[in-house]
């Protein structure tokens, strides 16, 4: 299953005839995916079926059993650290659930920092604060709390911030904004739609939610679709 037939020469993130297993249990079986640049793909799906797991191969976090991934037409030679840095850091991802996410001691200003520290960009990170805040609503004020001063929504905002940090080719929200009220929501689809516009970077949205994926995506794949092709 190709999501979305790249134009010939343009670029994308794919995964080829990739396989996981946990355990007995085959979660990926030979599945094909592509992501092309300035595009939102929609994956929605039946609870279980696999789409968390692709997206975790995607981001380099999940070696599978066998299978290729490749961005931009570069295969990706390792998985988690194991893949080169300057691979890891074209694919960024949002996870449903941020206080999973998130080192509890930091304040949300560090947390959105910590890419940029980690690629020994620590001099340029107060200069770039405000670039990364200001679109996901974060005000100077929440920037000095730590998590458990403020809520979901303005953590997950905290999250989209970082995972933008080092601009990614590609950003994978795994049911970002599930947990999130209405406006919320609102607000991180328009920040994630507002840099991919403005970066050219492939998106793909992961979501139970039809309604959301039919405002949010240039188009929707069904799980159904991806493992039958
Ligand atoms: N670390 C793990 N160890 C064992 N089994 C796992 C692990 N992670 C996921 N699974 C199983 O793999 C299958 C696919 O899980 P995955 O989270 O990828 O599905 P999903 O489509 O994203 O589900 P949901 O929509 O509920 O998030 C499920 O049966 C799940 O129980």
């Amino acid at each position: 299953m190709t999501a979305s037939a790249p134009v010939s020469g343009s670029r994308a993130l794919t995964a080829r005839q990739v396989t996981v297993r946990y355990g007995r249990h085959t979660v990926l079986d030979g599945v094909d995916f592509t992501l092309p640049e300035r595009t939102t793909i929609g994956l929605a799906g039946p609870s279980g079926c696999g789409k968390s797991t692709l997206g975790l191969v995607l981001a380099m976090l999940r070696r599978p059993a066998g299978g290729t991934v490749t961005i931009d037409g570069d295969p990706v030679p390792g998985w988690r650290h194991g893949a080169p840095r300057a691979m890891r850091t074209r694919v960024a991802i949002v996870f449903q659930q941020p206080r999973l996410a998130v080192d509890p001691r930091l304040r949300l200003r560090d947390i959105i920092l910590e890419p940029l520290r980690a690629t020994g960009r620590g001099r340029e990170t107060a200069d770039l604060l405000p670039a990364l805040a200001d679109p996901v609503g974060l005000t100077p004020e929440l920037l000095d709390r730590r998590p458990h001063e403020v809520s979901d929504g303005q953590l997950q905002r905290a999250c989209l911030a970082r995972a933008l940090a080092l601009r990614p080719r590609y950003l994978i929200c795994d049911e970002m904004t599930t947990m999130l009220d209405a406006s919320t929501q609102a607000h991180l689809v328009r920040a994630v739609e507002e840099y991919r516009r403005e970066s050219g970077a492939g998106v793909l949205a992961i979501s139970h939610d039809q309604v959301l994926l039919d405002r949010w995506a240039d188009h929707t794949v069904t799980w159904d679709a991806v493992v039958v092709a």
